[in-house]
């Protein structure tokens, strides 16, 4: 792969390099921005990936800055990938200014709608060509690759792995968009990007993708009890219920008193790289 990846600033952490960076998407056709953590290990050998999701609203930066994952990281000898939630500065008419649509909600599928179409190609952009820069242009383990998410990127983590299961080998989710179709921010976000055959979005709904046969490897969900988005956007029940039916492997925590932000997810961090780490190193 020949992208010529801009380093926009890198910086020293827990004896490894925390950087930020941006290229020329070819699939997006527009710059994109991401974030690799590389572990001090990767400084002797290739180590295994975890790609982080993030939710509406995030960026490259927001898992680095607030998840507080590096230190675990750099213990277990794992490299932490996070990436921009959506293309930005496409020059579509309504990109900015609601949080839900458009800039910062690419919700990881490629749009077929006009005229989001051209530019939010975002389930391409992760699973092809970011995930081949990542493995052509750092120390990476190609065969120990795993994916978490968080919210609008759980709903990501969760879909992505559903439909690519070669790809991924191990999958968590904070507080997921589990049933994305039923919910107010899946209707809307599928109904521009998606247009309005439910056909297609059973493809992009977790939930539904077990319903139909999709399989994960063992899955770790935690949820916050005290989540203003649970019951009218989350909807982890349905998705509970769904792998229950199918016989899919879940753990899923309910906790008293967290909410749906980082303070939740920084809790509960270290369980989610220890469970990628344990599942990757099976392999
Ligand atoms: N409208 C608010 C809240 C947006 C928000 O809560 N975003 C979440 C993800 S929600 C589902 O995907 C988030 O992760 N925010 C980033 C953070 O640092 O907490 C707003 O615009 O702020």
């Amino acid at each position: 792969m020949t992208t010529h990846l801009e380093t926009r600033s890198t910086h020293r952490c827990f004896g490894g390099t925390q950087g930020f960076y941006q290229h020329l998407s070819e699939t997006i056709g527009l710059p994109m921005r991401f974030s690799v953590y590389q572990p001090p290990q990767a400084q002797h050998g290739s180590v295994p990936v975890l790609f982080f999701l993030a939710g509406l609203t995030c960026t490259e930066e927001t898992f680095m800055i607030k998840a507080g994952a590096q230190r675990m990281a750099a213990q277990l000898g794992i490299m932490l990938v996070s990436m921009d939630t959506s293309p930005r500065e496409t020059g579509i008419p309504g990109e900015a200014g609601d949080w839900e649509l458009g800039a910062g909600a690419g919700f990881y599928l490629d749009a077929t709608e006009a005229p989001w179409s051209k530019y939010f190609r975002m389930e391409s952009y992760v699973t092809q060509e970011l995930y081949q820069l990542i493995l052509s242009h750092f120390p990476a383990q190609q065969n120990r690759v795993g994916i978490f998410g968080h919210s609008m990127g759980g709903h990501g983590a969760l879909t992505l792995a559903l439909r690519n299961p070669d790809l991924y080998r191990s999958v968590s989710a904070f507080a997921p968009i589990a049933a994305p179709q039923h919910c107010p921010w899946g209707q809307k976000a599928f109904s521009h990007y998606l247009g309005a055959s439910r056909e297609n979005w059973c493809k992009h709904d977790a939930t539904a993708l077990i319903e139909a046969g999709h399989r994960l490897p063992a899955l770790l969900i935690d949820q916050g009890l005290k989540d203003p988005f649970l019951a009218e956007q989350l909807q982890p029940d349905r998705f509970e219920a769904a792998c229950r039916l199918h016989g899919q492997p879940l753990t899923i925590r309910r906790h008293d008193g967290y909410d749906h932000g980082y303070y939740f997810i920084s809790t509960f961090m270290t369980d989610h790289l220890q469970h990628h780490y344990d599942q990757l190193s099976q392999l």
